[in-house]
Parts: C-alpha cells; sequence; structure tokens
C-alpha cells in the first residue's frame, strides 16, 4: 500500500508547492510510482508538473464533493512514474460546501482507498490553511512533512499547526506521524537563516530533515516552465537536495 503523506504548513508561501511537486517528481526519478494530489484551490502544483488548467475536465473539487472516482481526474505528467490529480479553481468553494457534507473529514481518505495500491507514494499539496481541505488531507495521511521557511517568523503559527494535528490524531487519524520539519529557502549568506536551523532544531530535534533545501533560482523559474526541477534543470543545487530529501523519505519508510 503506498504511504500518503501531506505537505502542510497553514502559513503561506513556505515551499509547501515546490516540496511537493519536486519531491514528488525526485521520488519518481529514483522509481517509485507516485500519486500527487493537488488539494489548493490555487492548483499550484498542477501548474508546476504542466497540468493546463483549461483543459482539466474533472478535479479533486468532483472528488470531494460528487463522489467521482479518483480514478476518472488521475492525469499523467511529463514525469515517468508521476501521475497528478489536480485542482481548479472549482475547489475554492468546496470548503464551505464540504461543511453540510456527510463524513466531510473523511472524504479524501475514503477517495485515495480506491489507488492506494496503485502507488508506491501519494503526495498531497495542501493548501494555506486549516480548514477542511488540510483536514481531509490529515485524516488521509500516514505522515505530514512540515515545510518551514528559513526567515525570521520561522516557528510562528507552529504551534497552531500541531495542535491541529493533535486534534486530528485524537479523532480522526490516530496514526498520523509527523515524517519531519524540513528547512526551506535558506539562505548560507545571512546569520538570520543559520539561527532559524538551530532554533528549528532545538525545539523539533531529530524531526528535521538532514536536507536542507537552499534559495535556489533555478527552483523558483521552473513552475513557470512547467516542469518539476529534475527535468527542467537537474544539475542544479536544487534538484540535488530535492533527491537527497526524497532518498530521506524513502529511508523512513
Ligand atoms: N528553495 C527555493 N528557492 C527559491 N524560491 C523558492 C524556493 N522554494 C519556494 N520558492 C518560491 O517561493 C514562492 C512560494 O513557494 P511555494 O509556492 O512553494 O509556497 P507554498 O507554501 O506552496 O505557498 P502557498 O501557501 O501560497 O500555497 C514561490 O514563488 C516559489 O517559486
Ligand atoms: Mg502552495
Amino acid at each position: 500500500m503506498g504511504r500518503i503523506i501531506a505537505i502542510a504548513n497553514q502559513k503561506g508561501g513556505v515551499g509547501k508547492t515546490t516540496t511537493s511537486v519536486n519531491l514528488s517528481a525526485c521520488l519518481a526519478y529514483l522509481g517509485k510510482k507516485v500519486l500527487l494530489v493537488d488539494i489548493d484551490p490555487q492548483g499550484n502544483a498542477s501548474s508546476g508538473v504542466g497540468v493546463n488548467k483549461g483543459d482539466v475536465n474533472q478535479c479533486i473539487y468532483d472528488v470531494l464533493i460528487d463522489d467521482v472516482s479518483v480514478k476518472d481526474t488521475i492525469l499523467e505528467t511529463k514525469v515517468e512514474n508521476l501521475h497528478i490529480v489536480p485542482a481548479t479553481i472549482s475547489l475554492a468553494g468546496a470548503e464551505i460546501e464540504l461543511v453540510s457534507t456527510i463524513s466531510r473529514e473523511v472524504r479524501l481518505k475514503k477517495a485515495l482507498q480506491e489507488v492506494q495500491a496503485d502507488y508506491d507514494f501519494i503526495i498531497i499539496d495542501c493548501p494555506p490553511s486549516l480548514g477542511l481541505l488540510t483536514i481531509n488531507s490529515l485524516t488521509a495521511a500516514d505522515a505530514i512533512i512540515i515545510p518551514v521557511q528559513c526567515e525570521f517568523y520561522a516557528l510562528e503559527g507552529l504551534s497552531q499547526l500541531l495542535s491541529t494535528i493533535r486534534l486530528v490524531q485524537k479523532h480522526l487519524n490516530k496514526t498520523l506521524a509527523i515524517d519531519g520539519v524540513l528547512l526551506t529557502m535558506f539562505d548560507a549568506r545571512t546569520n538570520l537563516g543559520i539561527q532559524v536551523i538551530e532554533e528549528v532544531k532545538k525545539y523539533f530535534q531529530d524531526k528535521v530533515y538532514k536536507s536542507i533545501i537552499p534559495r535556489n533560482v533555478r527552483l523558483s523559474e521552473a513552475p513557470s516552465h512547467g516542469e518539476p526541477i529534475i527535468i527542467y534543470d537537474p544539475k542544479s543545487r536544487g534538484a540535488e537536495v530535492y533527491l537527497e530529501l526524497a532518498k530521506e523519505v524513502i529511508r523512513h519508510g
């Protein structure tokens, strides 16, 4: 059965999508069968792997709200072994529509059960909120990866995320684990970045991945070409480190 990993942090712009897209692509590059699930109405992960949203007939919205089979939404990507369930802006209404739906927190979990055996990893790119889309993701997941940007307010908001994780563990998903905390957009030229690393390590200890994602221009350019870094610029530092991260994630089993 595939391992389901949610990439979540309610804070915006910390590198969730960059990590979802590039970790997925690197896992696929290493020979794993990977399904990337875009559950953010912004649909950035979808465009990041080259999906033209105008061409998408059915997306994760239809799965969550209209009981469409997830199999009917899966698209192939340029990367061998990497498939995606795309999101479009229609998903923006789901957060509110889900409120009055039966078993509203477990809809994604149920939907993914149908395809879990077909993949080694299912990676979910969460939106920047702790609403029902993120709750569905944490309920479906075996583990969570928390990207933390190496900047001054890095730890702010994390206590809220951790208490949400505890609530999900208590009521919806006993076995949800933190796979790791991922430091992103690290700039070795600043003392601040180094301080943040120390602070995050003090707090999360061995839960912090050894791979630290550097600030890398190629990583920020790749999405506009609809390509993960491993295709856009496989020799870049960004590609190297996401590949290291993928190996760490595989080792965690
Ligand atoms: N390591 C990096 N080096 C350079 N730029 C990066 C890096 N990681 C992310 N970025 C850029 O920072 C911005 C935010 O990253 P990203 O979209 O991955 O964050 P996010 O957490 O998914 O945001 P949101 O909360 O809006 O979903 C993007 O423009 C992205 O290209
Ligand atoms: Mg995002």
